[in-house]
């Protein structure tokens, strides 16, 4: 959705400071287009200075074709305005026992070299008086992994939000993480992968939960 210009919330405002992505105060005075429409020109100038002839057909339309895939896809969780809404339900099936969304697509792209991370998120939590609908799991994982980041933030923002959400500090996140900046480039590794874990309330004072839950998700 295009912010109009004009004051807009801030981004992770629900957030502690030190979770929320760094933004600059003006992020949103744009509209989506006129980013896509800038960040085109600067994409284009790229693509000029690497040597390449930009009216060969098929490197044409790469600069716009560039521009809206990050606003539009990679970075669209920036924007508050996709800020997954996640409504409870009461718990009418009484259902207190672990519940775990596991294997959750995982894209996201690295703050450092702008190349892709992709994993898989796993998430739970124990059911209180209320029950969310599975799919804002899924959701909210996506909604903070499009954006650039680092695995360790990543990992912090969706327990913080889920905790927000669901309205209890009994969630458990953990991300394995493929990096292309680790894969493609640097040290040029294509075994190692990352782990990252969150652990809040009784999954981090219960130690056979959190095992309950590692076995869970085959780990
Ligand atoms: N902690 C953390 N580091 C990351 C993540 N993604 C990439 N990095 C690291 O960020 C670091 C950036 O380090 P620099 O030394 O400035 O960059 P570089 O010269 O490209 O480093 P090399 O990758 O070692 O070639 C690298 O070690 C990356 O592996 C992440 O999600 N979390
Ligand atoms: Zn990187």
């Amino acid at each position: 959705m295009d912010n109009p210009s004009g004051p807009a919330p801030a981004t992770d405002s629900h957030l502690p400071m030190g979770l929320r992505t760094p933004l600059r105060d003006d992020a949103f005075a744009r509209s989506d287009d006129e980013k896509i429409s800038a960040i085109s020109g600067h994409f284009e100038a790229i693509m000029r200075e690497l040597g390449l002839d930009l009216t060969d057909d098929s490197l044409a339309g790469t600069p716009r074709r560039v521009a809206k895939m990050f606003v539009k896809e990679w970075f669209k969780g920036l924007d508050p305005a996709n800020r997954p809404e996640v409504r409870m339900f009461e718990n009418r099936y009484d259902y207190h026992q672990l519940l775990v969304e596991r294997d959750i697509t995982l894209f996201s792209c690295c703050e450092h070299h702008f190349v892709p991370i992709i994993g898989k998120a796993h998430v739970a939590y124990l059911p209180g008086e209320h029950v969310v609908g599975l799919s804002k799991l899924n959701r909210v994982v996506q909604y903070y992994a499009r954006r650039p980041q680092v695995q360790e933030r990543l990992t912090r923002q969706i327990s913080e939000e889920l905790k927000q959400s669901l309205g209890t500090d009994d969630v458990a996140v953990l991300i394995e993480a493929d990096h292309l900046c680790v894969m493609s480039r640097g040290v040029n590794d294509t075994s190692s992968s990352t782990l990252t874990s969150e652990y809040g309330g009784r999954f981090a004072t219960d130690e056979a939960l959190r095992r309950e839950f590692l076995r869970q998700i085959g780990k």
